[in-house]
């Protein structure tokens, strides 16, 4: 029987697939709702900004609801550019449970036009020759040669904040 109705802060099938995947029990419902960052986040704090803000706006949307956000962004570390990811989940007390996903450097050919405010996603499909990456494989899936996919990659975070919500919710019964 489905439970509990999941709110997800995105229409990327690459995050809602993910959802799904591990939220199985329920029903996963899209929401376009505003990150409130810039539409390429350039650091973690950033990056885990925009997940927690579309996790909020999805709660607020109807009592007894999760509401879920994840964010793809960029960081520098070690003069390098990593590609970083965020996930939050307000459950229905309004509690927020975050986590973190994924990590690793991006070519350094990235560096400079992220600097300068290009969009990862845009630079993947140039760099790819191929279109809307971020909704499929992700770069994850790309610079692991298909190992680990965006959608898999979500998935783990997404198991992450299921936990610390069962636990919690454990605690309060
Ligand atoms: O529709 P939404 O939920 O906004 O999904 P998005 O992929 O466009 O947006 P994110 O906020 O998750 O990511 C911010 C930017 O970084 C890009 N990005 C993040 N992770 C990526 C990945 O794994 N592959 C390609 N682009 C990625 C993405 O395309 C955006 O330009």
């Amino acid at each position: 029987m489905k439970q509990k109705s999941i709110y997800v802060g995105s229409e990327n099938p690459a995050k809602i697939i993910a959802v799904e995947s591990v939220f199985t029990e329920s029903t996963v419902y899209p929401q376009d709702v505003p990150s409130l960052v810039s539409a390429q986040p350039l650091s973690d704090e950033e990056t885990l900004e925009g997940a927690i803000n579309r996790a909020k706006a999805c709660a607020a949307r109807e009592d007894g609801v999760l509401g879920i956000g994840l964010e793809g962004g960029v960081m520098e570390f070690h003069n390098q550019v990593f590609i970083c990811n965020w996930g939050a989940l307000v459950d229905e007390t309004g509690e927020l449970y975050i986590a973190a996903g994924a990590r690793f450097p991006l070519p350094e050919v990235f560096k400079q036009p992220l600097r300068e405010g290009q969009e990862l996603g845009d630079l993947m499909d140039q760099y790819t020759n191929k279109q809307n990456a971020r909704k499929k494989e992700g770069a994850v899936g790309i610079f692991t040669d298909g190992q680990v996919t965006r959608d898999q990659m979500f998935s783990h975070v997404l198991h992450i904040l299921k936990g610390q919500y069962q636990l919690s919710k454990k605690a309060r019964s």
